[in-house]
């Protein structure tokens, strides 16, 4: 077996730069409201429907004023004032008034249809969409922030855009019309008046304006406040076993949560004290009365003025009065926009991180020789997690990797099957870069052993035949049984048809991780990738564990994270990492004569043994 020795005086230090070769990454989309122009872009694939949702929705508001217009029509005709032949031209009124009302009903309901029907077409198109986009993001992904994300998307994200489609896009446009048809038919009347009449729905939107300013600083210190709530929540509730035990901490996390509902509730109060003198002077502005008091006021004076008949009066009492209604649903429609604008940004984000680069021209791999060559990576950008790492794995040889905690274990175990890419160097497989191989030939040669061992909602058999979907219920008792958790299945209320409930499954750590060892030795795959558990198991789970393991390494490549030492004494080769550097290298004969790193820690987990 080769043995690379390794000096420290060899490596860039660790906490360097990491090299230009590929750049920081943080997000690069971060979530945003999306521009309008890229919100389009978005909706292109159901552009029509949306168009033809708006025009309903738009003659519905134009064909919802007719009544209004032709009750003050009626009137003005009533009274004389326009002239020509009364009765017929009341009846065409009334038919014209009729007809509108009903022209709006059909509209709504033709709008709210087709707008639905664009709303499934476009989330379903979004699900695929971002399903799509996740089978291509680095893995890695998913381990930082990704799942969160990618939750948030696909259930309160696409919510927020549902109400874009179904809701605020009609109700803004339709609002919109009627006031514009609203505010033209009166100035058709008389200009003057129809200013007088504006007036105050014009300063209650100042008024509504002026009272938003300071929404966005009351907001933050809010959501501040929320944020530290549920902080100390989470705190208390993750630790109330360790709080509990220890009963004088219960005081100071519980008291850390009553600071918090403090702060949120003077921030509320703040909010509220200035919000509650905008609010009435708005709701008293906004309301029907205020205008139908300043166009009676106006309007008598116009009329004692002569500048305005009598039966003039009444479209401004019968329209004008009515506008302030359709202001509402444009603020709320303004609003909906808004924040479907923030979902489509939330989404549009996760559809573009950028996919796992797969190679033009897929090279075979030529064996199972695993290979580091001076490799380093970082997770920002700036500091190297790994750096300069210069090794090689055996076929049919174990390689343990140990050291400090955060040392750079996982993440060396994480760039073989390209969780993330190296910063620097090159990982080879067979002598090919893992660069040069696709995806799905690397993944199927590796077989990944996590800690974080994830149980789907489905049957024992099929939590197991994941290891190699075409595996025969045979095959899959047969790894169950290499794998030492034959015995525990059998146990189970159903045996290997139980369904085990993603999460624990209720099994317990140990026979997790021996049913993901069952999946790997199924897989059949040529290089092992194993993070052991960290937590102890009891000593009959940790044999079968250790049991287990043996079956699924034999004449395999294997990469071990140890975090026990005992448990890799019989390595072909120990790693021993320190600030990401490869500090020491060899057996573990060679490593306890070496004095080192390696030799302290040994002694360090002796005597936490022993103890
Ligand atoms: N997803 C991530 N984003 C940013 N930094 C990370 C991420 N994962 C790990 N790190 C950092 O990289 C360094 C190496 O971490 P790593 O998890 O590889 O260490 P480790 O030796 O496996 O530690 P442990 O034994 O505690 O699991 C640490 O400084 C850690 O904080």
């Amino acid at each position: 077996m080769k043995s690379t020795e390794t000096t420290a005086e060899q490596f860039e230090p660790a906490g360097a730069p990491a090299s230009d070769e590929q750049q920081p990454r943080a997000e690069p989309n971060e979530p945003r409201l999306l521009p309008i122009r890229d919100t389009a872009r978005m909706l292109r694939p159901v552009r029509r429907h949306l168009i033809t949702c708006a025009v309903f929705s738009a003659v519905a508001a134009a064909a919802g004023f007719l009544p209004f217009v032709a009750v003050a029509e009626i009137a003005r005709t009533v009274l004389g004032n326009t002239g020509g032949p009364v009765a017929s031209t009341v009846w065409a009124w009334a038919i014209a008034g009729a007809c509108g009302a009903l022209l709006r009903l059909l509209l709504l309901g033709l709008s709210t249809h087709v707008g639905h029907k664009a709303d499934a077409q476009m989330l379903h198109s979004l699900r695929v969409r971002i399903v799509g986009r996740l089978g291509t993001v680095p893995l890695g992904w998913f381990r930082a922030a990704g799942s969160g994300r990618v939750k948030k998307a696909m259930t309160d994200d696409l919510e927020e855009m549902h109400e874009l489609f179904a809701h605020a896009l009609g109700g803004l446009l339709g609002a919109a019309v009627a006031v514009v048809v609203g505010t033209t038919y009166l100035f058709l009347v008389d200009w003057r008046m129809a200013l007088v009449t504006l007036a105050v729905p014009v300063l209650t939107l100042i008024t509504y304006r002026m009272s938003m300013r300071s929404l966005p600083e009351h907001m933050s210190r809010l959501i501040a406040a929320e944020g530290q709530i549920s902080a100390a929540s989470v705190e208390y509730v993750d630790g109330i076993g360790v709080v509990k035990t220890f009963g004088g901490t219960e005081g100071r996390v519980l008291g850390r949560f009553a600071d918090a509902m403090a702060e949120h509730t003077a921030a509320y109060r703040a909010w509220m004290a200035g919000h509650r003198r905008s609010s009435a002077v708005n709701r008293v502005l906004g309301s029907e009365m205020a205008v139908f008091g300043v166009v009676m006021a106006g309007g008598l004076a116009f009329v004692a003025a002569g500048w305005l008949p009598v039966a003039d009066l009444l479209p401004f009492l019968v329209v004008g009065v009515g506008l302030p209604t359709s202001f509402s649903p444009m603020i709320h429609g303004a609003q909906g926009l808004r924040m479907a604008r923030m979902a489509a940004g939330h989404i549009d984000s996760l559809l573009r991180h950028p996919p796992l680069p797969e190679p033009d021209h897929p090279r075979q791999p030529e064996g199972y020789r695993i290979e580091f060559d001076r490799v380093s990576f970082s997770y920002d950008g700036v500091t190297n997690a790994v750096a300069e790492i210069d090794t090689v794995c055996e076929p049919g040889t174990v390689t343990a990797i140990v050291g400090p905690s955060g040392a750079g274990k996982s993440t060396i175990a994480s760039l073989l099957p390209r969780f993330y890419d190296v910063t620097a160097g090159a990982i080879r497989i067979g002598g090919v870069d893992l660069r040069d191989i696709s995806s799905t030939t690397l993944l199927a040669s590796m077989s990944l052993v996590f800690q974080d061992v994830t149980l789907l909602r489905d049957t024992v058999t099929e939590n197991i035949r994941v290891g190699r979907p075409g595996a025969t219920d045979e095959e899959v008792r047969e790894a169950a049984e290499a794998a030492q958790i034959d015995e525990v299945i059998k146990r189970l209320p159903l045996g290997y048809d139980t369904v085990l409930e993603s999460g624990t499954g209720g099994l317990s750590g140990g026979e997790r991780q021996r049913l993901t060892i069952a999946r790997a030795i199924l897989s059949r795959a040529p290089i092992v990738v194993l993070d052991e558990a960290t937590a102890s198991l009891d000593p009959d789970s940790e044999a079968a564990v250790q049991d287990a393991l043996a079956r699924l390494v034999a004449g395999k490549t294997v990469v071990v994270i140890a975090h026990r030492l005992h448990t890799i004494q019989h390595a072909d080769q120990i790693l021993v990492l320190e600030a990401g550097r490869v500090v020491e290298n060899g057996t573990h004969a060679e490593l306890l004569g070496r004095r080192g790193l390696y030799a302290r820690m040994w002694r360090a987990q002796q005597n936490g043994d022993s103890r």
